[in-house]
């Protein structure tokens, strides 16, 4: 059997607009619960939240043939880590603080096995070939790699134009609390500095070849940037949507 067909892939390739929602519970049975809530893409993120690979896997694990797709964050785009993630099932990967074209090439070759890239192959004992069941997975896997980048501080910015004309890379991803920290606002995304330079890095992604993507957490805010050219959008926190609720359900009782 040859490598799964990346439905997330498929579908940012075919322009289609794709709801997502942060998964950082760390936990599989919270992302079961999140899968049940419809979105298109839900980020397995192991930059902010307390994930380790074995987390990470049992996530993927609960996802399996579920029609929200995983991505996998790294907390940085390492080949050591990407190669890890790869083995144990992830397809598509969303790769912090990219700063160059150099680097997205970087990425793209340590997510592809050779002659294309440097991906070490050794996935016969993974659960990527379901432990060597898939035995066409090494030769299909290459074109099932989904490759989203964030682009997140003026350097980032600064070359957006060349990290767009990167073969391999599907979408790039504004990281607007990174990015509005790097521009010296840490912690307010709504600066009219800041939100000009995200609706205009929308723009030129958009109108390139490769998918725009964006989090944002206020709905007329995620409504901005969907009509700035957001096309893979975040909506929402799992952690926070538990924790606002919880906190409006002790309010309510708290008065009596
Ligand atoms: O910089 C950003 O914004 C992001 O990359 C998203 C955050 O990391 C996400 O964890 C929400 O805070």
């Amino acid at each position: 059997m040859p490598a799964p067909e990346n439905h997330l892939k498929k579908a940012l390739a075919s322009g289609r607009r794709l709801y997502g929602c942060w998964a950082t519970f760390a936990d599989p049975y919270a992302t079961e619960i999140m899968a049940t809530a419809g979105f298109d893409w839900l980020v397995i993120d192991g930059e902010h939240a307390p994930n380790d690979l074995r987390s990470m896997m049992h996530q993927l694990q609960v996802l399996h043939g579920r029609d929200s797709q995983p991505v996998v964050r790294l907390p940085m785009g390492e080949a050591w880590a990407i190669k890890q993630v790869l083995d144990i099932g992830a397809q598509s990967l969303l790769i912090p603080m990219v700063e160059s074209a150099e680097q997205a090439r970087d990425l793209v070759r340590a997510t592809r096995y050779p002659p294309q890239g440097i991906r070490g192959s050794g996935a016969a004992s993974a659960r990527a070939t379901q432990f060597s069941t898939d035995l066409d997975y090494i030769a299909t896997a290459n074109d099932q790699i989904c490759l989203l980048v964030q682009v997140e501080s003026r350097a980032g910015i600064e070359a957006l134009d060349d990290i767009l004309a990167v073969d391999g890379v599907d979408g790039v991803f504004i990281g607007p609390s990174d990015l509005s920290a790097d521009m010296g606002y840490l912690g307010d995304t709504r600066v009219d500095e800041v939100q000009q330079v995200i609706r205009d890095a929308l723009g030129r992604i958009a109108t390139s070849d490769k998918a725009a993507g964006i989090l944002a957490l206020d709905h007329d805010v995620a409504r901005s940037y969907r009509d700035w050219g957001a096309q893979f959008l975040a909506v929402g926190i799992d952690v926070l949507m538990l924790a606002h609720a919880a906190r409006a359900t002790m309010d309510r009782w708290r008065d009596g």
